[in-house]
């Protein structure tokens, strides 16, 4: 069907927030009638100039937000992203070009912002990709079959001096975000939390009526010092011959040391009555199955892709991260939407930190801004996109050698959905 014009994309007022509110509800399959409640709490999330509407009539047929964010790259420094969520269009009119519209006005406001990417968590594999987005993290799942991990089961916690201790929500919220702080700093694919994540994370503030209270284990080092926190649930399940067969659900695990780690995923396969624990979504190469006796115990459940990066300004976003090597690489970069293209010479020096400049060079590889976005982390290899005729090398040998400067000895890793 033909785009039509009528049909206005803005920004909305605050007067109009409940509209487009619903409008959200309706395109992720959830209730239309939100409560007052929800609303209000909701309505914190209203970004001025950057919640977006598509009006057909005075009706709110689709919605789109972006809201300012923090990207750690390689090496630990961070970018101004431009963040994406509550992507969605009505059925009623899909497929008119509207989320073209949308991500198109986002796009050229971040690019003019000097925002340096673009970043999502992609609902459906093929959405983002013709808007410059490539998958630049994955995220797995393990469900462990505590039984057969081969744990001790008189295991009676940390035996490195550490301890593990239950707290409640508002010591979450208070040591909480300075321990994200140190983990989302050294870890690549990480993104800044706001405050308000701590109070949705704890249920001060709901955003969904059927939010059930996590319990929240925190791991203190010998020394006192706070390394850890898990919020996890649990069901209430048990066999026919009462035998209990409780799975603990991982929300979400922080931890800034390798014991901290450890305590924590121990403490999770130890709990009486729980014989699975789901992982929730972990960078790929976690240490939990390799901190059980039996590694596979720790079976993954999924493995997809997380964190969708769009690059705006190469330049920048080269220049940020640190190498694996010295050397020189000229890549040929298209944009079709004309924000990010061109030809760049990438200098990486022997002291890992590189300089990225506009070239008239010739290229040594040539790719969309997609591809580039997918490597820029470091997870993926310019041999297996060449190899897919994702990525043509121009001089032999170049996609071996880009990954030689971009790859890392740990996978980046985006814990948060947004
Ligand atoms: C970051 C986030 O918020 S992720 C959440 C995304 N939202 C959802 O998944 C909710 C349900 N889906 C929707 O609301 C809509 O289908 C959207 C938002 C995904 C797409 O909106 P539309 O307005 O229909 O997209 P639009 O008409 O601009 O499509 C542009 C192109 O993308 C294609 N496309 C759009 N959505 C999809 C999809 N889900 N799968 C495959 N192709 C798609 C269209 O076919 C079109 O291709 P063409 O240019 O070759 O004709």
């Amino acid at each position: 069907m033909t785009p039509r014009a009528d049909i206005d994309v803005r920004p909305i007022a605050e007067s109009e927030f409940a509209d487009w509110q619903r409008a959200l509800n309706i395109g992720f399959l959830r209730e239309p009638t939100l409560s007052e409640e929800v609303l209000e709490a909701r309505r914190e999330q209203f970004t001025p100039g950057r919640s977006v509407g598509a009006f057909d009539d005075g009706r709110c047929v689709a919605t789109f937000r972006s809201f300012a964010q923090e990207l750690t790259v390689v090496g630990g420094a961070t970018v101004p992203a431009d963040a994406v969520t509550n992507v969605t269009v009505t059925a009623t009119h899909r497929r008119r070009g509207l989320l073209t519209r949308m991500m198109a006005q986002d796009l050229a406001a971040a690019k003019e912002r000097g925002d340096v990417v673009a970043t999502l968590i992609a609902a459906e594999y093929p959405i983002y990709g013709r808007y410059g987005f490539g998958p630049a993290t994955t995220a797995t799942e393990w469900t462990v079959d505590v039984p057969r991990a081969g744990l001790d089961p008189r295991r009676a916690g940390p035996e490195d001096g550490g301890r593990v201790d239950l707290v409640g929500g508002e010591a979450v919220r208070k040591l909480g975000p300075e321990l994200h702080e140190r983990l989302r700093r050294a870890q690549p694919g990480a993104v800044s939390r706001d405050e308000l994540w701590w109070r949705t994370a704890t249920g001060a503030v709901r955003f969904h009526p059927t939010f059930q209270e996590p319990y929240y284990a925190v791991y203190r080092s010998a020394g006192g010092e706070v390394e850890g926190m898990a919020a996890y649930t649990a069901d209430d399940h048990w066999g026919d011959a009462k035998q209990p067969s409780n799975t603990a659900r991982v929300k979400w695990l922080t931890a800034v040391t390798p014991a901290a780690e450890r305590a924590l995923w121990l403490y999770l396969c130890s709990i009486d009555w729980v014989t699975r624990v789901r992982s929730g979504w972990r960078a790929p190469d976690d240490l939990l199955p390799h901190l059980l006796p039996d590694p596979r115990a720790a079976a993954v459940t999924t493995q997809a892709d997380w964190l969708w990066v769009r690059m705006l300004d190469v330049v920048r976003a080269l220049g940020a991260r640190t190498y694996g090597a010295a050397g020189s690489l000229v890549l040929e970069v298209t944009d079709r939407a004309g924000l990010a293209g061109g030809r760049y010479r990438l200098e990486a020096s022997a002291d890992g930190t590189g300089v990225c400049a506009p070239t008239t060079g010739s290229a040594d590889l040539a790719l969309d801004v997609a591809e580039l976005s997918v490597l820029w982390l470091g997870d993926e290899s310019a041999v297996r996109l060449a190899a897919l005729g994702r990525v043509r090398e121009e001089r032999a040998g170049a996609a071996r050698q880009a990954d030689a400067l971009l790859r890392t000895s740990r996978r980046p890793w985006c814990p948060d959905v947004f």
